[in-house]
């Protein structure tokens, strides 16, 4: 069976592959007879996955992608397909949480401030993490893992999810239609959302006219889901005072951004998944997906980090 490596595969990986007779074609190799051969795809060329799919003879039965979003894939063509996708969910978890509550102490202890001085003035309007209350929209593996990091500073964090169901290490989860009840005991709010219909543009000014002095707005999730426009008008009235952004729209955000203007936005450029030993947006990934090819060499089934290809996560 034919696996088109678009990442980075080692020889170790070739070796754990050749077991189960899976052999490695790169994108720099591939020959257009062995297109319509290629039966997994680990990660997604957009140039070659379209001829994969034009092909009416196609095997293709499996995508790993390198993300955990699954946006910029055609979900639904996939779904016609019979293609099954795994994303890379859970991988970046922890770096990203860490990033998340980074931000957080960053403008709690009044680092922001610091950070530009050029002469002595000591700044003390700081907070604890105790003082204010996070709210993820989002209770996946990332906010999760948010929620641990917050509560391990003996924070108090809410979740947000689609139906308001409990998930262990949030304090409360409301669900996407009364988030409003912990809207309004939170101060910071994490933006943790997959990029989907449902979610574009979700964060707009009809959600920034429900707050009054949000110390903290966050977007680790997809630049989609926030309108920065209405983001920018809310810091400039003070309805939100600081914006910290990993994700934005578009991606590079262009030099003249006015993102890049306001003192109280830190943008941190798609980077909050960033570890030393597992480094890159792919460092790791192949642990991730090597725990589902025995099964889907032998009968063709997968078991972890199935994407829900109707709803897009
Ligand atoms: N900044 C980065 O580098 C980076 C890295 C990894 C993931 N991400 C983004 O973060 C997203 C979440 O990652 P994850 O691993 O936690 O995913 P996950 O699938 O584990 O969790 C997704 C969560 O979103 C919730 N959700 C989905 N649609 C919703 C809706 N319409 N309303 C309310 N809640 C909804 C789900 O209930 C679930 O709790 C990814 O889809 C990706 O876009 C960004
Ligand atoms: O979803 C993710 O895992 C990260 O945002 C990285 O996604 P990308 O590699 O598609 O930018």
């Amino acid at each position: 069976m034919l696996l088109l490596a678009v990442k980075g595969i080692t020889e170790s990986n070739r070796k754990f592959l050749s077991q189960y007779d899976v052999t490695v074609v790169t994108p720099d190799t591939i020959t257009a007879q062995q297109i319509p051969e290629i039966v997994i795809s680990y990660a997604w060329d957009d140039a070659i996955g379209q001829k994969i799919l034009a092909n009416p003879n196609s095997k293709l039965k499996w995508i790993q992608t390198q993300s955990a979003g699954v946006d910029y894939l055609p979900l639904k063509k996939l779904k016609d397909f019979g293609v099954v996708v795994t994303n890379a969910s859970g991988l970046k978890a922890i770096p990203i949480a860490q990033t998340v509550l980074s931000y957080i102490l960053y403008f709690a202890r009044g680092l922001n401030i610091y950070a530009s001085r050029t002469h002595w003035e000591p700044y003390t309007n700081q907070y604890l993490v105790t003082e204010l209350p996070v709210l993820v929209f989002g209770t996946g593996r990332i906010g999760q893992q948010i929620a641990s990091h917050i509560r391990a500073f003996g924070g108090t964090v809410y979740g947000v999810n689609t139906t308001g169901h409990m998930v262990d290490g949030f304090d409360e989860v409301y669900s996407m239609h009364d988030y409003q009840k912990a809207l309004a005991k939170s101060r910071v709010v994490v933006d943790g959302l997959p990029g989907t219909p449902e979610t574009d543009d979700f964060f707009n000014n009809h959600f920034f006219d429900q707050v009054n002095q949000l110390f903290l707005f966050i977007n680790i999730g997809r630049g989609t889901t926030l309108n920065q426009n209405d983001l920018l008008a809310a810091i400039d009235d003070s309805r939100v005072k600081y914006a910290a952004l990993d994700v934005t729209t578009p991606e590079p955000l262009p030099k003249n951004h006015p993102l890049f203007d306001r003192p109280q936005v830190l943008l941190t450029q798609h980077t909050s998944w960033g570890e030393y030993v597992n480094a890159g947006r792919t460092g790791g990934l192949f642990r991730l997906f090597e725990k589902n090819v025995p099964s889907f060499v032998k009968s063709g089934t997968i078991q972890y980090n199935i994407v829900n290809l109707d709803k897009g996560y």
